[in-house]
């Protein structure tokens, strides 16, 4: 078993009475009460609260097996000698006998970036983010997973999430849209493939039904986003579908609504009595958190209709999940491992199946997610990818994982660009901070004290960072909470909803949380740490300036990790008309050498990969505004050396 498996203990929410638990490895360590420690919001139902992390502040109970070893933590909260990917001993002492022998828990406190800087490769022995992962994303989730509903995967998990909100006033909760929603109107659009379909202006032109355009209305959509625009036809002419547009933008209902049309017309009913349930459509998504939003935007479309959608995720009961299904089920949400184990279970029959949906695409592609990508589709009775409509959304798209994704679309599939592939939000206000290592913590202290109650999420690079720097801000009386892949689903959930509601403005985040959710009210994100990859950048500033609502991001750079992401950063800044900093500049300059490096220089030669030189010959049937590809050929294959 690889190390970052071993990692991945299994979340177990029975029984524990208490807050948070730090369980890498070596058992399950308590945070026990401070003196006069901040409470931490998440755990006030536990009747927890964060320990001073001075001293000898963790305590934990050594714990057997897992592959941290010895038990037990010793804070390290200034130390200078830590080794920057987490190796050396930080939180120690106990007795566990994990495989790693000495390592035990190890928190750097500022002096611990744990971020390794390597695409790929394992990052530090406590690393947050997989190692598999191109994106730097933190794929623990799906391991997690998996390994939970496997036969033997140790403790049973038990965890029944709370039923979802009954009353028409939660189901139909809006998003309040900014006032730069209508400037979406404004971003160039791309099209491209054979004889796409015509855009719509507006919902009446999308032909819904009465049940789904009355639900539409209910939620507060007047009018539709450029992706819904251009995507909603696209899907209803049964076209597959490559779809890129900003963090923010309506992803999520220019592929859900023409899906629930679809079922609506033709009149899907899921039965409650078959042991086998076939839904029409799958909605992969990574994360747990993601794809329960994704299930929850679906059931608020499909509601007073006959379509049911069902969500499946890892962390909770399986037998639960299992009833759910069986209740009957047209839209299936889930995240790769749980839906991998029910089908193989027998309980979905894929012989249905019209529709496949991967959320966050590049991601769920990646070399994280990839492999079970391709057993899904590899799943017996599957219909072949000439058989099903198979559509990918997200905000960024590497390309080569753009190549990759071909094998699961046809061949004349359709490429929509909304704005600059990869891009950021434009109404996210970006600033980079240069920073030591150890000036990061009261830098942060600063900021949280001067944006008061404003919601904030701060990223950080691994999970021992987030509960530390979520201790270390209830102890300086902020309410705060925190959410990685390590906390139980029950904690996480309960981290979300306490974010959501304001009860703790500041969320403390490794990248479980940068994709997809949509949380209103968020005026900040805080890159505490930076992460590995640019995409991965994008995706976590997103949280923040969504459907036209204006955003800060600050982001603490601290040039001897952060060095090698200067030169992409500086591209996604002034892609986003944002103030490139000078300093940054020349970190990116000298990093790189002048070779290629146009900085101020558009674009993002990252388009639909098609036009590079392949066999697909370029339609411009649709193109709202000059098309960003276009714009930019002549100086595109500069422009691709500038990718990193
Ligand atoms: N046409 C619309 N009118 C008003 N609000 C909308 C419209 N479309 C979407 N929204 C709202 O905008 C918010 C963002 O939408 P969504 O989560 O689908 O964005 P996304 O593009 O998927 O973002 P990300 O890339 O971060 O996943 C949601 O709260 C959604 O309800």
């Amino acid at each position: 078993m690889d190390d970052w498996e071993e990692d991945q203990s299994p979340v177990v929410s029975s029984s524990s009475s208490f807050g948070q638990n730090f369980s890498g490895g070596s058992g399950v360590f308590k945070s026990f009460s401070g003196s006069g420690g901040q409470q931490n919001g998440n755990d006030d139902d536990e009747g927890s609260s964060w320990r001073k992390p001075a001293e000898n502040g963790f305590r934990g109970r050594g714990g057997r097996g897992g592959s941290r070893g010895r038990g037990g933590f010793r804070n390290n909260f200034n130390s200078e000698e830590e080794d920057r990917n987490g190796d050396s001993e930080g939180y120690k002492g106990g007795e566990g006998r994990g495989r790693r022998g000495r390592g035990g828990f190890r928190d750097g406190g500022e002096g611990d970036s744990g971020r390794g800087r390597g695409r790929g490769g394992f990052r530090g022995k406590d690393e947050d983010v997989f190692s598999k992962s191109r994106s730097g994303f933190d794929s623990t989730d799906d391991k997690e997973d998996k390994e939970n509903v496997g036969e033997n995967a140790g403790p049973k998990v038990v965890y029944v999430p709370p039923p979802p909100p009954e009353e028409e006033s939660s189901i139909f909760a809006q998003f309040a849209t900014g006032i730069n929603f209508d400037k979406y109107d404004d971003i160039l659009v791309d099209v491209s493939g054979s004889n796409p379909p015509k855009a719509i202006m507006t919902f009446d032109e999308a032909g819904l039904c009465e049940s789904l355009n009355k639900n539409v209305v209910k939620s507060g959509y007047t009018k539709p986003t450029p992706v819904q625009k251009h995507g909603i036809p696209i899907i209803s002419a049964g076209r597959d579908l490559m779809a890129c547009a900003q963090t923010g933008s309506g992803k999520t209902a220019a592929f859900l609504l023409p899906i629930l049309q679809r079922l609506m017309t033709d009149g899907v009913a899921a039965s409650k009595f078959s042991e086998v349930q076939e839904p029409e459509a799958i909605i992969v998504a990574p994360t747990r958190e993601l794809i329960n939003q994704i299930y929850l935007e679906a059931r608020k479309f499909a509601y007073g209709t006959c379509v049911r959608p069902v969500v499946v995720y890892g962390g909770t009961n399986t037998g639960y999940t299992i009833r759910e299904v069986l209740k009957g089920c047209n839209v299936l949400c889930g995240t790769p491992g749980r839906l991998l184990d029910i089908i193989g279970r027998g309980k979905v029959g894929l012989s249905k199946l019209r529709y496949l949906v991967l959320d966050e695409a590049d991601r769920m592609l990646d070399m994280g997610f990839e492999p079970d990508m391709r057993k899904l589709v590899a799943s017996p009775g599957m219909p072949s990818k000439e058989d099903r409509q198979t559509l990918l959304f997200s905000a960024t798209y590497p390309e080569d994982i753009q190549r990759l994704a071909a094998d699961f679309l046809k061949v004349d599939y359709i490429f929509l660009a909304v704005g600059v592939v990869g891009g950021a939000c434009s109404d996210v206000e970006q600033s980079i901070i240069q920073v030591t290592q150890f000036s990061k913590r009261e830098q942060l202290l600063e900021l949280l004290r001067t944006t008061g109650n404003e919601r904030t999420m701060v990223f950080v690079g691994t999970k021992r960072s987030a509960d530390f720097i979520a201790t270390f801000l209830c102890q300086e009386k902020i309410p705060t909470t925190s959410i990685h892949g390590d906390r139980e689903q029950r904690e996480r959930e309960k981290a979300l909803s306490d974010f959501r509601t304001g009860q703790c403005p500041v969320l403390v985040a490794t990248s479980v949380a940068a994709r997809g959710l949509d949380i209103e009210h968020v005026q900040h994100v805080v890159n505490f740490d930076l992460p590995s990859s640019i995409d991965e950048y994008v995706h976590r500033i997103g949280r923040t300036g969504r459907c036209g609502n204006i955003g800060r991001a600050v982001s603490f750079f601290d040039p001897e990790p952060d060095t090698p992401l200067a030169r992409s950063l500086v591209k996604v800044l002034s892609g986003a008309q944002q103030e490139v900093p000078k300093w940054l500049e020349e970190i990116a300059f000298s990093a790189h050498g002048t070779t290629g490096f146009n900085p101020r220089g558009k674009v993002f030669a990252s388009t639909d990969t098609r036009r590079g030189g392949g066999s697909f010959k370029t339609e411009p049937a649709q193109a709202s505004g000059p098309s960003p590809a276009a714009a930019t050929s002549a100086s595109a294959a500069d422009d691709e050396d500038e990718w990193e």
